[in-house]
């Protein structure tokens, strides 16, 4: 499929494609990747983003007709600007560990009008070694500035950007996404964005993996449909420019970052094919399956991506939405139910309220519960709960909390543990839960 540059974001639907898309008509190479000559004078550069020898139902990558080839440019050097918050290392020293429930009040969004997405990104949490392909980071970001002339990349892994607040305008080496709350993108290893912000402040989550890529999760029994659908998601089609200024690119490299300047735009890409692209999906689309019996069931089912490890059923990350549903359930408690889980639990909101914690939990705000951490629904969602009629009802009309749920053990940096907004009363959440236990009585 062929897409024009005249609409800025026009998408291509689809997961997992091999897309094709140009600019200018005609500068996609026709039956080779690389002539002697590109059309237009361009250059063809391959982006790789499994190893060239994986299994051809595993394997991704992209090739790139662009007007400079990428390594023009000056050499990279430490990144100087103060204030970025960006971590790599999940090892003990500078991190720190604990198995108490996490909870951080909505997180501030900078006073000073020149903090941009790089440099208003904090890492929260994360494990494992950006060398050894192995672990996650969960950064959250609170920016009041778009990004000018500078564009960004890492090469530790993919991020799955979750905005909270203000929609992002990202130029990306493939074409351009908007945006918004409510919708998620992911940009993978090694691709260059840039992001403005065309509703001024914006705050928002990442989740980074270290190793592998999103992909749909199997539905099994639940058949062919359903949860998020593949057409659904959307990647960018090529635009570019040509330009002789100066431009910054900050490259997260084995949890550092570093800076190369370039007297051009990186967004020179004029067209493009392959299978590894950048792509947004709108969490209003996701196809919600649930018990119409009885019964509540594992999040699992509200599953949108999945990044898997190398152990059958087990995620590096699972990415699951608690989306706006009818609930049914008869004799059920309906809420989450209490747990300890072999997985690690991160979650956010991006609005309206958490089905478990009415108050406490809000946008902007996050929770960890680490593994075998002991959590669960708060004493006003059980009261409330226990003592309901069970009508068919809706839950969380207005709402979208959603779940980075990990195999690893997380490691919290200082800046997440020390921050003034961390909630250090949460555990009061679970005090005034009744005891009700009777051994007189059976049936309640
Ligand atoms: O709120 C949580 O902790 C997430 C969660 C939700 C749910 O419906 C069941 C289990 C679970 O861990
Ligand atoms: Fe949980």
């Amino acid at each position: 499929m062929l897409a024009a540059s005249s609409d800025p974001y026009k998408y291509q639907p689809g997961f997992g494609n091999h897309f094709s898309s140009e600019a200018l008509d005609g500068a996609l190479p026709v039956g080779q990747n690389t002539p002697q000559k590109c059309p237009y004078g361009l250059y063809a550069e391959q982006l790789s983003g499994t190893a060239f020898t994986v299994g051809r139902s595993g394997n991704q990558r992209s090739w790139l007709y662009r007007i400079h080839p990428s390594p023009m440019h000056r050499p990279f050097e430490p990144y100087s600007r103060s204030g970025h918050g960006i971590v790599g290392a999940f090892d003990a020293k500078g991190t720190v560990t604990t198995p108490t429930q996490i909870r951080w009040l909505p997180f501030t969004i900078p006073a000073s009008a020149d903090v941009d997405f790089v440099d208003g990104m904090h890492t929260l949490a994360g494990a494992g070694d950006t060398a050894l392909k192995s672990g996650l980071a969960v950064h959250v970001y609170a920016a009041t500035a778009s990004m000018e002339r500078r564009a960004f990349c890492s090469s530790d892994g993919d991020m799955l950007i979750v905005p909270q607040q203000g929609r992002l305008d990202i130029a990306t080496e493939f074409g351009p996404i908007m945006a918004a709350p409510n919708e998620i993108v992911v940009i993978q290893r090694g691709i260059r964005f840039s992001v403005a912000l065309p509703d001024g402040p914006s705050r928002g989550y990442v989740l980074e993996v270290f190793d592998g890529h999103f992909e749909l999760p199997d539905l099994g029994p639940i058949g062919a449909n359903g949860l998020a659908n593949p057409r659904d998601f959307q990647t960018p089609a090529a635009r570019y420019e040509h330009t002789s200024d100066e431009w910054e690119i900050v490259n997260k490299y084995q949890g550092e970052l570093f800076s190369a300047r370039q007297d051009h735009s990186p967004f020179d890409v004029v067209a493009w094919h392959g299978n590894y692209a950048p792509y947004k999906y709108d969490l209003a689309r996701f196809a919600v399956v649930n018990s119409v019996s009885f019964d509540h069931m594992d999040p699992s089912i509200f599953t949108v991506l999945t990044c898997k490890s190398a152990h059958p059923g087990t995620a590096v990350a699972d990415f699951v939405i608690f989306p706006p549903r009818f609930e049914v359930q008869q004799n059920t408690f309906r809420p989450p139910y209490f747990h300890r889980n072999c997985m690690s639990e991160f979650m956010g909101l991006i609005h309206g309220e958490y089905e478990a914690k009415k108050g406490g939990f809000l946008p902007g705000g996050a929770s960890l519960h680490s593994m075998m951490t002991p959590h669960g629904p708060d004493a006003r969602t059980v009261e409330q709960a226990t003592k309901r009629e069970l009508a068919p009802g809706r839950v969380a009309d207005g709402t979208q909390a959603f779940m980075f749920e990990s195999m690893f053990q997380l490691r919290l940096t200082s800046w997440a543990a020390e921050h003034s907004q961390r909630d250090h009363e949460y555990y009061k959440a679970w005090e005034a839960i009744p005891i009700t236990f009777d051994p007189t009585r059976k049936a309640q």
